[in-house]
C-alpha cells in the first residue's frame, strides 16, 4: 500500500532545468546525462524513487533568509517579521523525475552564532548543500567560504553537491546587483559551486533554483546507483568466468540496451 500522497502536478520534471549563469554552473549540458534517461525510461534507477530520501542542508549567516526561501518555495509564504531558527527545521518536498518519484530533505539551518553547535550536528550526510548569503550585504558573502568549510568537515567533498545563493534579490538595484554578482560569481567559481540569485518576497528564481537542485541532485544519485550496480555486474562476470565461460555470455546478454 502506498501511504504517499501523490506528488504535486507542479512538482514534475520532465526535462534538465537550465542554470542560471553558465559560468558558475555544475554542468552546462542541456539534458540529463543520457545513461540517466535510458535507466529512468527502464525504470532501472535502484534505490532511488523507491526508498531513498536526498538530504540537503542550507546554511549561511543569520537573518540572510534561508528561512524565508524555504518556505516560499514550500509552502508559497513569506513573513516580513524576522523569527531567527533555533536549532534546525526541515521540510520534505516531492518531486517526479523523468517519471521517477524523488524526495528531497530540505534541512534549514540556524545561523546564530549560538544555535551553531546544535545545527552543525546535522550537517552530516547531506548529497547537496545550499550556502545562503545576502546579496546586499558583502560580509555575508565572505562568510559563505567559513560555512562552507564547516558543513564539509561532516561530508564528503568529493560527492556533495553545491549552490551559491545570493538572496534578497529585490532590495538592490541592478548596479548594485552586478556588482555583486561580479564578487559572488568568483567565489562560487572558487568553491565549485553553481551560483544563483533570488528573492524570497517576490518569489523570483525561487522554484528554478530549487528545481535544478532537485534535477542535479536526482542526477547524481541515479549515476552512482549505474556505477554501483555496474561494479556488482563486472565482480559476477569475473567470478562467473573463471567458472563456466558460457555463463560469460548470459551475463553480457543480460545487459541493457539502450545506455552507452
Ligand atoms: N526584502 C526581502 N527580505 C527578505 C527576503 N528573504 C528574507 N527576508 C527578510 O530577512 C529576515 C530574515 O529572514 P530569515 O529567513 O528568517 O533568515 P534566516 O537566514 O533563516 O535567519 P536565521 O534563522 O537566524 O539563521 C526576515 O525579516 C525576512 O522577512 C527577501 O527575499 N527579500
Ligand atoms: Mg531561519
Amino acid at each position: 500500500m502506498n501511504i504517499l500522497a501523490p506528488v504535486r502536478r507542479d512538482r514534475v520534471l520532465a526535462e534538465l532545468p537550465q542554470c542560471l549563469r553558465k559560468e558558475a554552473a555544475l554542468h552546462g549540458h542541456k539534458d540529463f546525462h543520457p545513461r540517466v534517461t535510458c535507466a529512468c525510461q527502464e525504470h532501472r534507477t535502484g534505490t532511488v524513487g523507491r526508498f531513498k530520501i536526498s538530504k540537503v542542508i542550507v546554511v549561511g549567516d543569520l537573518s540572510v533568509g534561508k528561512t524565508c526561501l524555504i518556505n516560499r518555495f514550500c509552502k508559497d509564504t513569506f513573513d516580513k517579521n524576522y523569527k531567527a531558527t533555533i536549532g534546525v527545521d526541515f521540510e520534505m518536498e516531492r518531486f517526479e523525475v523523468l517519471g521517477i518519484p524523488f524526495s528531497l530533505q530540505l534541512w534549514d539551518t540556524a545561523g546564530q552564532e549560538r544555535f551553531k553547535c546544535i545545527a552543525s550536528t546535522y550537517y552530516r550526510g547531506a548529497q547537496a548543500i545550499i550556502i545562503v548569503f545576502n546579496l546586499n550585504d558583502v560580509a555575508s558573502l565572505e562568510h559563505t567560504k567559513q560555512w562552507l568549510a564547516d558543513a564539509l568537515k561532516e561530508n564528503d567533498p568529493s560527492s556533495v553537491l553545491l549552490f551559491l545563493v545570493g538572496s534578497k534579490k529585490d532590495l538592490s538595484t541592478p548596479a548594485q546587483y552586478a556588482l555583486m554578482e561580479k564578487d559572488a560569481l568568483q567565489v562560487a567559481q572558487e568553491m565549485k559551486a553553481e551560483y544563483w540569485a533570488v528573492s524570497s518576497l517576490t518569489g523570483e528564481n525561487v522554484r528554478e533554483f530549487f528545481f535544478r537542485v532537485a534535477a542535479l541532485t536526482f542526477e547524481a544519485n541515479v549515476l552512482a546507483e549505474l556505477e554501483k550496480s555496474g561494479a556488482r555486474r563486472i565482480g559476477d562476470v569475473v567470478r562467473i568466468n573463471s567458472d563456466d565461460s558460457n555463463l560469460y555470455l548470459t551475463a553480457s546478454k543480460k545487459k541493457p540496451t539502450c545506455c552507452p
